[in-house]
């Protein structure tokens, strides 16, 4: 897919399975929405081609929409109408929809019910269009970034939803930038970069390595610039050191006790005092960092230290 010059999707093949939960993860402008647009029908593949439940997005649109729900980024609301009011037309455009009241009760929208669309808050606009997109009980729903913006609870209360779907059979595929949630609900993850795939499997599969770990370092004033560096080059060829912010640091090398012990002595010796030194295999954030284009720089043991200028 291409927009003008801008290429946003570029030979992405990938397969979901029925009654699974799948993520599409990639850092902003990878071509996650795109993809779930072209799904959705929004789009017209310029190459290859796409079956969603069997048809085709484009050509079979009007019988495909009563199967599929569809949560987009943002938006998908008339400005003036209300929250029910908005929710209760989408039913009423379905042949069996679910109880509108159950689900404005569980997704906290009775007290903004009758508040018109445009002055809801963002995250009553998102869980609203979460119910849009559930309501006509779909057999394969779409949500791009279902919980960008919601507090921590009402989060929860969508990742227990999305459950509950893929325990009723029903597909969902999600964009998501949290990892957090790709690893506690998805089955499977597809990792996209510049419009490509870069990775595929289980969060399993793709965190599991028994002998890397992830040593994360915190400490109490910002690292010097030449810290990343310097470290790696204490802890030898097989371990990378990239810097997260001012004041933490991620090491994935070889799991054991040496490694910790040469993080520690190179505090103590740097006169860097740690918060905290945790231990921890490799999570989906670390993977997603290592695939996709970093935006800190990563230092091997190899790296040669600056010398110091006096
Ligand atoms: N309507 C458009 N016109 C021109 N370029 C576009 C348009 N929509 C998207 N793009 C470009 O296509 C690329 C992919 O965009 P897309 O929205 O699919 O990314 P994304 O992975 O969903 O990003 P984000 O995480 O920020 O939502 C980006 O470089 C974006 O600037």
């Amino acid at each position: 897919m291409t927009y003008g010059e801008k290429v946003a999707v570029d030979d992405l093949s990938l397969r979901v399975d029925q009654g699974t939960i799948t993520a599409v993860l990639g850092p902003n402008g990878a071509g996650k929405t795109t993809t779930l647009e072209t799904c959705e029908g929004y789009r017209r593949p310029q190459r290859g081609s796409v079956r969603v439940l069997g048809l085709d997005p484009v050509r079979d649109r009007r019988a495909l929409l009563p199967r599929i729900g569809v949560m987009l980024q943002s938006g998908g609301a008339w400005s003036g109408v209300r929250a029910v009011e908005m929710l209760r037309h989408v039913a009423r455009l379905h042949a069996h929809p679910l109880e509108v009241d159950l689900l404005v009760e569980r997704l906290g929208l009775a007290d903004c019910g009758r508040t018109a669309y445009r002055r809801l808050s963002g995250g009553q606009q998102q869980r609203l269009g979460l119910a849009m997109a559930l309501v006509g009980r779909p057999e394969l729903v779409f949500v791009d970034e279902p919980t960008a913006g919601l507090d921590p609870a009402v989060r929860r209360t969508v990742w227990e939803l999305l459950d509950e779907l893929r325990r009723d059979g029903v597909t969902v595929v999600l964009t998501t930038h949290y990892m957090d949630e790709a690893e506690r609900l998805a089955d499977l993850v597809h990792i996209v970069d510049h419009g490509s795939l870069v990775a595929s499997g289980t969060p399993t599969e793709l965190t599991r390595s028994s002998t890397v770990a992830t040593i994360r370092l915190v400490v109490t004033e910002p690292f010097p610039p030449s810290a990343p560096v310097s470290l790696a080059a204490e802890l030898g060829p097989h371990t990378e050191v990239r810097q997260l912010d001012a004041v933490s640091l991620v090491i994935t090398g070889p799991a054991d006790h040496t490694t910790l012990g040469t993080v520690s002595r190179w505090c103590e010796a740097n006169g860097v005092l740690p918060v905290s030194l945790t231990l921890g295999q490799r999570n989906l954030e670390d993977v997603f960092l290592e695939l996709t284009a970093p935006a800190h720089p990563v230092a091997t043991g190899q790296d040669v230290v600056p010398e110091a200028t006096a």
